[in-house]
This record gives C-alpha cells, sequence and structure tokens, in this order.
C-alpha cells in the first residue's frame, strides 16, 4: 500500500503558492506532507498547511487522480482557499506566487506535473 502525500494548492487572488524542494530531484511542489494514520486528506493538509505555513486553510476540489511518487508514495493534489494568515517560510527554502499562464511544469516534481496542468487549464 503506498502512503498518501497530500499537495494543496492554496490560491488567492488568482495566484497559486508553490514551495520550492531544493536538491537534486528538487523543484517546485505544493506545500503538504504525508497523510497520518486516521486522518483524511483534508484533516492532513489543514495540519500541514498550518506547520508549514501558518495559515488557516478551507480545502476544495481535487484536481485530479493520484499520481505516483514512488513505489512507497502517491501525490493527491486539493485546492484551497486561505481563511486567514498570511504565508510564512517556515520549512520551505523559497515561496512563491505563481499566475496560472506563468506556471511551467518542467519547474515543478515530476509527480506534480498533471496537476499543475490542470491548474493552467481549468480555471
Ligand atoms: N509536500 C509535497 N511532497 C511532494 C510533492 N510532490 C512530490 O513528489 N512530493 C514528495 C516529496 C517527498 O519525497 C514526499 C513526501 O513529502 P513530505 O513533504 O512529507 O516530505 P519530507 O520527506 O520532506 O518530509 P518529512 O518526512 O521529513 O516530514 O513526497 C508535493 O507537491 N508536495
Amino acid at each position: 500500500m503506498q502512503q498518501i502525500v497530500v499537495g494543496v494548492a492554496v490560491v488567492r487572488d488568482g495566484l497559486v503558492l508553490a514551495a520550492y524542494r531544493p536538491g537534486p530531484e528538487g523543484g517546485w511542489e505544493f506545500p503538504g506532507g504525508k497523510v497520518e494514520p486516521g486522518e483524511t486528506d483534508e484533516q492532513a493538509a489543514v495540519r500541514e498547511i498550518r506547520e508549514e505555513l501558518d495559515l488557516e486553510i478551507k480545502v476544495g476540489e481535487s484536481l485530479g487522480p493520484g499520481e505516483d511518487i514512488s513505489e512507497a508514495f502517491r501525490l493527491h493534489v486539493y485546492r484551497a482557499v486561505i481563511v486567514a494568515g498570511d504565508p510564512v517560510l517556515r520549512e520551505h527554502s523559497e515561496l512563491r506566487w505563481f499566475a496560472p499562464e506563468e506556471l511551467d511544469e518542467s519547474d515543478w516534481l515530476v509527480a506534480d506535473r498533471p496537476f499543475v496542468r490542470a491548474l493552467r487549464t481549468r480555471r
């Protein structure tokens, strides 16, 4: 059984928030993390975004079917809107707001690319 990693596409004023994961296999990703036992995707998304960015969010629609990250992990991505706060750089090396037309899949982690496409084409 793969463990689910939840990525959150936080959208504000038409822009989507991306976090940079450094390293040789690095790239832009959606803030988020592993869903813990007993948690729903939505609960994990709320917890991770609170921990990583000090933001309160409302989780919205799924951006499509899951994508394999590896044998061990599978990525689910949801849209979300901010209920309170401004993103704080706590765990990531860099945060950036992208307009949909600025999104370039090749700068993103491989598993994220179909979701990036969905964000660019499905407004
Ligand atoms: N958070 C996040 N992780 C992603 C995305 N795409 C993607 O391939 N991953 C991968 C990177 C990691 O190998 C894996 C787990 O993510 P994580 O945020 O829990 O990773 P981590 O290893 O830095 O965290 P941790 O165990 O130290 O808490 O998922 C994404 O969009 N967001």
